[in-house]
């Protein structure tokens, strides 16, 4: 079983236009309300790929209930915690290039928590935890660690995409799977760039601190595999983009789910970029027709 962990879901609020003009009236003539949160987008590709997990985290108030029945109507085997306050909503603003305001989230008590911890309590050995997103800004700063810390008791695997701290603090952990885009991994190392052997060498350096994998996603650009052995590369597949919100979560979901089926890595990293670019090909998260479409055209190479 996978479970995927989504502390701070949201109601992903998309509004598409032509322009957006700053401290003006803008008229919107397409706005939609979509499930967000980066476990729940991961448990969405899991369950088109026909792998069986458990959706975790917080849920509450009016804006939860409209987030409850989206995640019946995608077929999620959701066992959050239900909580007092109200759960977030995010704003996406699609003028051209893409804007987004993520909010902070609600606030959780310690009896919420502790709910959560005996839901977090089935997770048993050979089990792939995947922790993905912010944390509410009430929850403890070690809230991760502690999940991780019974995760492990556990004799189950993890998998976290967090930025900042958070990542290098879980690193020698040894994550089944750390997925930083390029931006995210440069700024770790407080750098830029200069060129691709340079990323190569940052994300090396994750694994030299304590993953098992690093997957270097990079948008349009494809992404990079490092594992203890080789590193692999990819350029995404050719296509028309609609919205690359959760093309991230898509990947590790991708690669997830096919490595805890064949633990190839390199099968897995085909399914992470055509989940990846699947999404980004489709309105919302993608569906297995698109993701298998795509499937064919990933050309790995191995680079070292
Ligand atoms: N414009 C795009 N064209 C094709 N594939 C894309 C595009 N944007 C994202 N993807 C796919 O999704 C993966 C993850 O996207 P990325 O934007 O790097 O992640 P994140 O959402 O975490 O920032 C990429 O490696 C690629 O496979
Ligand atoms: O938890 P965070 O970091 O605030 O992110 C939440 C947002 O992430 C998303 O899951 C999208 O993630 P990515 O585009 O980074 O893959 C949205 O649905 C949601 O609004």
């Amino acid at each position: 079983m996978i479970y995927t962990i989504t502390a701070n879901p949201a109601i992903d609020y998309v509004l598409q236009m032509n322009k957006m003009d700053l401290g003006a009236v803008n008229r919107v003539p397409d706005a939609q309300l979509l499930a967000g949160g980066k476990g729940i987008n991961v448990s969405q590709i899991l369950n088109q790929l026909k792998v069986p997990n458990t959706a975790l985290g917080f849920v509450g108030g009016e804006i939860g209930k409209i987030l409850e029945k989206q995640l019946t109507a995608k077929h999620i085997n959701d066992h959050f915690t239900r909580i007092a306050d109200q759960t977030r909503i995010n704003v996406k603003i699609k003028a051209g290039e893409e804007t987004e305001l993520n909010a902070a989230g609600p606030k959780i008590t310690a009896a919420e928590t502790a709910s959560f911890f005996q839901e977090l309590a089935a997770v048993t050995k050979g089990d792939v935890v995947i922790i993905s997103g912010s944390l509410p800004a009430s929850l403890a700063k070690d809230f991760y660690d502690e999940i991780i810390r019974r995760v492990q008791a556990a004799g189950a695997d993890f998998a976290i995409d967090t930025t900042g701290q958070q990542l290098l603090d879980s690193l020698p952990l040894h994550p089944l799977v750390v997925k930083p885009n390029h931006h995210e991994l440069a700024d770790l190392f407080h750098t830029t760039f200069k060129d691709e052997a340079d990323l190569i060498a940052h994300g090396q350096k994750l694994l030299a601190l304590g993953a098992q994998h690093v997957l270097v996603s990079m948008a349009g650009a494809g992404a990079i595999l490092i594992t203890p052995d080789h590193v692999y590369r990819s350029l995404a597949p050719k296509g028309k983009v609609k919205n690359s919100v959760g093309a991230g979560d898509s990947m590790l979901a991708g690669f997830v789910g096919a490595f805890t089926h064949q633990q190839d890595p390199v099968e897995a990293f085909q399914y992470g970029l055509a989940c990846g670019s699947a999404t980004a090909f489709s309105e919302d998260i993608a569906e297995r027709a698109a993701i298998d479409a795509l499937l064919p055209d990933i050309q790995i190479s191995t680079i070292q």
